[in-house]
Parts: structure tokens; C-alpha cells; sequence
């Protein structure tokens, strides 16, 4: 499991790690800083390697006097002496104090580093304190900026650096950041180095992912412990660009058990486990029976797309069920997809004639949304005691009227994307991508389904209380017929496993049939969604068998 932690929650980890299970803080800060500074070496290590030798621009003469050493750190050797130029920004907390042990293990591998340190030295407590005096007493280059001095040097510095890291603060803020703090994230952001922030974007609320005031905004970030649920949101993770995950040498399970996490991040091993090789005796009954309701006049395409989706995910059976013009227009469309007509004038029995002996239905893809797809959707939805997808029209029917959905018989998910979600709880799109996790909690809370919110990092909250997000997809999957997809997937997987798990399986194999698309051409947009299906067998050959499913 990747827990996600937030700020208050990691604050309680280290105070744990520290006064109950007696592991010093300044030890946590070197495993904190140490980590962080390997993970810099191999961008030095890889930036060395993909840019011309800087033999004639010399570093410092104490770095060509350097004795070279290889050393095997995380994902690649690094060749020492560094060859950058490093900026590291510190506040008087222990975010700067990390960043002072950052800069004395980049010193000690060779790279040129200057610590500004936005404050006094005479602020600067604790196991900060230490390792700020550590990196001056071994001759490391230091910089006092306080309130008042002019920025001049840190900007000249920066104009210079290939690194800048952001050691300004971490999880102690817990205020809009004013004044010379906010002119020195400013003069931080305008530097054209790449900017990789300690922890937590400066600036970042840990737990919202909105800017406190003003915000850095890094290319990477090597966060300590755990992910921070506002690195998570759309804003969140735009500030915190590529994010790195460093151990701080405690283990999870006392620790963890006792402050708790907030969300998960869903893991491709745990997903890969869904998906082991099938029995030889499997029939296409038991493969999964998927009923499609969905189609109509002019929107036929969602449900031909959600059908061959179930298909491409293993459902051994699929059947349309739409109206009467649209079933004959498909019927000339499908080979292996069966069809079968909801009659707009017995609509209840020519459903109930449907769903007999079926355990598993997606509803709402191109439905539409007249009285007779409303009748439907109600008599589906709300009547029928099997496992239910909802989507797109058929989440729209109930826009306004949520609480109706907690009555509903049998497992609802439903998969809104953020104007959906918007309507169902009576405020728009833009409200819901504010603060999609308060959304998202809310949804469950009033219809009582698991409630996928689409988007850049997916999110799923399920009635038992977890929260699920996806790490992976881009913006090749915003094309349109995308979600009738996903709905798709997740009936099918729901076949042969639990709501939660068809939920979460269905929405990281999306993702990564997206994140393959863009490995293969480099492009993250012109995936058609029809594309997409095709993509999912090698995606789930490759989860069950533990191998990278974008290595293809
Ligand atoms: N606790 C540990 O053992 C470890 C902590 N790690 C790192 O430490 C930071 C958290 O450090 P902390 O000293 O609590 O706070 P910060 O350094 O984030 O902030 C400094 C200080 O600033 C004050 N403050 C808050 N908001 C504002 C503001 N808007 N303007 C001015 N000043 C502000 C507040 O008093 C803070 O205390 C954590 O993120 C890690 O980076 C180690 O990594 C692991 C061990
Ligand atoms: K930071």
C-alpha cells in the first residue's frame, strides 16, 4: 500500500518517530536530506549525461581537483565530482534544516553549492541548528538574506545555478507567506534553473494543494515519509511537478497504525494481483455477463465504445440494450456485442426481460436524457439489486437528487467526471474541481456509492471510507468517448471481483493505456478512444505478471 498522509498526519509521524519510538529528529533529518541528495546526484548524474562535457566551463577547481568516485545511487550510478552548480534556498526551520544537510552532501560529492538562508543564523534552532553549523564549520558557501537585505546576490547566484533546491519551508506553514518570504519565492520562481523543493513546495497547503499566499513552483519535489494529499490535487501537482518519495528509515506499521493516512495510491502490484491466469475449464458465462444499457439516436458510438471496452477487458458475454431505432442501426455495427431492445412502451418489463439472470450492468453512456430514459435509469438504478456502473446521462438524471441513489438497490459506482459530480450535488464543474476531495467525500456521504471523480488524478471514494487516487494517466485520455470506456472496464473487472477493486482496477488500466500511448508516440494527445480498448489485454498481461506495462 502507498499511503497519503496529510500535513497534520505527517507532523504526527515525526513527533511519533521521534518522542515515542526515541529515533532522534536529526537523524530522520539526515535520512531526509541524504535521500533527497541522491536523488539530486542522479539528476546531475543524468543532466551530465545528456548535455556536453563542461570541461572548459569550470566548475570550481575544487571540483576537477576532486578524487572521482562511481557511487550506485537510486535508478543510476552517479560519477563524482557533481558537475552543477547548486542554489539551496533554507528557512530557520527544520525544512531548511534539511535543506543544509542537502547542500553538505552535494558539497561532499563535488558539486559547487551556496546556501542563502532567508533569516538570520540566530533563528536557526534545533537540529536545523546543527546541520547549519555543520555546513559552515566544513567550509560549505553560506549567505545570511535577511528581512531588509537586498536579493541582488541570490538573483546573480541563480543566474548562474543549474539547481535550485527550495528548503523554505515544509510542513510547519501554516500561513499565507508575505512580505521578504513571498519576495523570495518570487525571485525562486524567475529563476531558470531547475527547481527541486524540499518536502513540500514552498507555499503549497499541504493538505488543499492551493498556494498559501505565493507558491514555488518546482520541477520536482522530494517529499519525506509520505505523499501529502495536496500534492494530489490538478494545483497541488502542478506546483509539485515530479514527485520523489525518500524514506525516512522508520518503518510504516507502528507508526502508521497510530497517526493513520487519508488516502492510497493505487498500486499497479495490487491491481496486477486481480489478474491471475484464468482457469482452462472458463466459460463466456463465466467470463462475465455485462449488460450495456446505453445508445441512442445520434450517440450511438458510447455504447459500441463502453461494449468493446467489457470485451477487450474479458467479459466473455456482451449485451446493448437500447432503444428500438438505435438497437437496429447497431445491429449492422456489432459481431461479437449482441443487442436487445428496451421497449419505450413497456419500459419496465422489456428492462426486467433484460436483466434476467444478469448480475452486472453499465448504465448511461449516450442514453439521453427524455422521460423515457429517465424512466429507466430509475427503474435500473434504483430497482435492480446487481452490481451497477452508472455514467455520463445516467448520472445527469439524478442531478439535484443524490440522496435518491443511498435508497438504491444492489452496488452502485458511479463515474462522473467534474461537471457531472457538479450536477448531482448542485454546483458547477469549477466548485467541484476546487476541492475534489471535499466533493468526493461529499458524494459518498449522500448517495452512499462508490464515487469515481475523473480528471487528472483520478480519485475513487468508496461508502466503506477509503480514498483511492491515480497516479498514472495524461492528457492524451481527455478525448471524447474516454469515460464510456472506463465504464466499460469497470463492468467487465466487476465480473470477477469487488466493486472497489472493478473501481480502482478500471481506472489504473485506463490510465495506463493512456500513459502507453504517449510512450509510444511521445504525444499526449489524438488518442482516440476507441484506441484505447485495444490496449488493455498487454496492460493486464503485464500487471498480473509484475512487469511495466509501458515497457512495450
Ligand atoms: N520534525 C522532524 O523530525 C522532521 C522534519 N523534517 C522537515 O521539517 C519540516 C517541518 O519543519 P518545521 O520546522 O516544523 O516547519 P517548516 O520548516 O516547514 O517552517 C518553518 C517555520 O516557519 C513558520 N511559518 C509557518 N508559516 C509561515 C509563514 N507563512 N511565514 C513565515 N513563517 C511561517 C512556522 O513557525 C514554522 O515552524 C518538514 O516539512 C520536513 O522538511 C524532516 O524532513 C524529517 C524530520
Ligand atoms: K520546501
Amino acid at each position: 500500500m502507498i499511503p497519503v498522509l496529510t500535513r497534520a498526519q505527517m507532523r504526527a509521524f515525526d513527533k511519533y518517530a521521534i518522542e515515542t519510538c526515541h529515533v532522534p529528529g536529526v537523524v530522520l533529518m539526515e535520512n531526509a536530506g541524504r535521500g533527497a541528495a541522491d536523488v539530486l546526484s542522479a539528476m546531475i548524474e543524468a543532466r551530465r549525461r545528456h548535455t556536453p562535457s563542461r570541461e572548459t566551463d569550470a566548475i570550481s577547481a575544487r571540483a576537477r581537483s576532486f578524487p572521482v568516485r562511481h557511487v550506485q545511487s537510486p535508478g543510476q550510478p552517479a560519477t563524482y565530482p557533481l558537475e552543477a552548480r547548486v542554489v539551496v534556498v533554507c528557512g530557520t526551520g527544520n525544512n531548511g534544516g534539511d535543506g543544509f544537510v542537502v547542500a553538505r552532501h552535494l558539497y561532499a560529492r563535488g558539486a559547487e553549492v551556496e546556501v542563502y538562508l532567508a533569516g538570520k543564523s540566530e533563528k536557526v534552532m534545533g537540529d536545523a541548528r546543527i546541520n547549519h553549523d555543520a555546513y559552515i564549520d566544513l567550509g560549505g558557501r553560506f549567505f545570511e538574506l535577511p528581512e531588509g537585505a537586498g536579493l541582488g546576490p541570490l538573483h546573480t547566484a541563480l543566474t548562474r545555478a543549474d539547481f535550485v533546491i527550495d528548503a523554505l519551508f515544509g510542513t510547519g506553514l501554516d500561513r499565507p507567506i508575505t512580505g521578504h518570504l513571498a519576495d523570495v519565492i518570487a525571485v525562486l520562481n524567475d529563476a531558470a534553473a531547475r527547481c527541486v523543493a524540499l518536502d513540500i513546495p514552498s507555499g503549497l497547503d499541504a493538505d488543499s494543494g492551493a498556494p498559501l499566499g505565493i507558491a514555488v513552483r518546482a520541477d520536482d519535489t522530494v517529499t519525506f515519509g509520505h505523499l501529502k494529499i495536496g500534492m494530489l490535487t490538478p494545483e497541488g501537482a502542478r506546483l509539485a511537478g515530479n514527485v520523489h518519495v525518500v524514506d525516512l528509515g522508520v518503518p510504516d506499521p507502528p507508526i502508521l497504525t497510530h497517526v493513520g493516512f487519508v488516502a492510497e495510491v493505487i498500486r499497479r502490484e495490487t491491481v496486477g494481483s486481480y489478474f491471475a491466469p484464468r482457469e482452462a475449464s472458463v466459460h463466456k458465462h463465466k467470463a462475465g455477463d455485462v449488460l450495456v444499457i446505453a445508445g441512442s439516436p445520434g450517440k450511438l458510438g458510447a455504447s459500441l465504445l463502453t461494449a468493446r471496452a467489457a470485451m477487450r477487458a474479458g467479459a466473455g458475454l456482451v449485451t446493448i440494450g437500447t432503444w428500438p431505432e438505435a438497437a437496429t442501426s447497431l445491429e449492422s455495427r456489432v459481431v461479437e456485442v449482441m443487442t436487445t431492445r428496451i421497449d419505450p412502451t413497456r419500459i419496465g418489463p422489456s428492462l426486467d426481460a433484460a436483466l434476467a439472470g444478469r448480475r452486472t450492468v453499465a448504465i448511461g453512456p449516450g442514453f439521453g436524457l427524455g422521460p423515457e430514459a429517465r424512466a429507466a435509469v430509475d427503474h435500473v438504478v434504483l430497482g435492480w439489486d446487481g452490481f451497477k456502473v452508472v455514467d455520463a446521462d445516467a448520472i445527469t438524471h439524478f442531478a439535484g437528487r443524490p440522496e435518491s441513489l443511498a435508497k438504491a438497490k444492489g452496488r452502485l459506482v458511479l463515474t462522473p467526471h467534474p461537471g457531472e459530480l457538479g450536477r448531482l450535488l448542485g454546483r458547477s464543474g469549477a466548485a467541484i474541481e476546487q476541492d475534489r476531495f471535499g466533493a468526493v467525500r461529499e458524494a459518498v456521504g449522500r448517495t452512499n456509492a462508490t464515487v469515481i471523480l475523473k480528471g487528472a488524478r483520478t480519485i475513487i471514494a468508496t461508502p466503506e471510507g477509503r480514498l483511492f487516487i491515480c497516479m498514472a494517466g495524461n492528457p492524451a485520455l481527455a478525448t471524447a468517448g474516454s469515460g464510456d470506456v472506463l465504464t466499460g472496464l469497470i463492468a467487465a473487472f466487476a465480473c470477477s471481483m469487488s466493486a472497489d477493486e472493478a473501481a480502482c482496477a478500471g481506472v489504473l488500466v485506463h490510465a495506463l493505456a493512456g500513459d502507453l500511448w504517449r510512450a509510444r508516440t511521445g504525444c499526449d494527445r489524438g488518442l482516440f478512444a476507441g484506441e484505447i480498448p485495444d490496449l488493455v489485454p498487454q496492460i493486464l498481461a503485464a500487471l498480473a505478471r509484475g512487469a511495466d506495462p509501458l515497457a512495450s
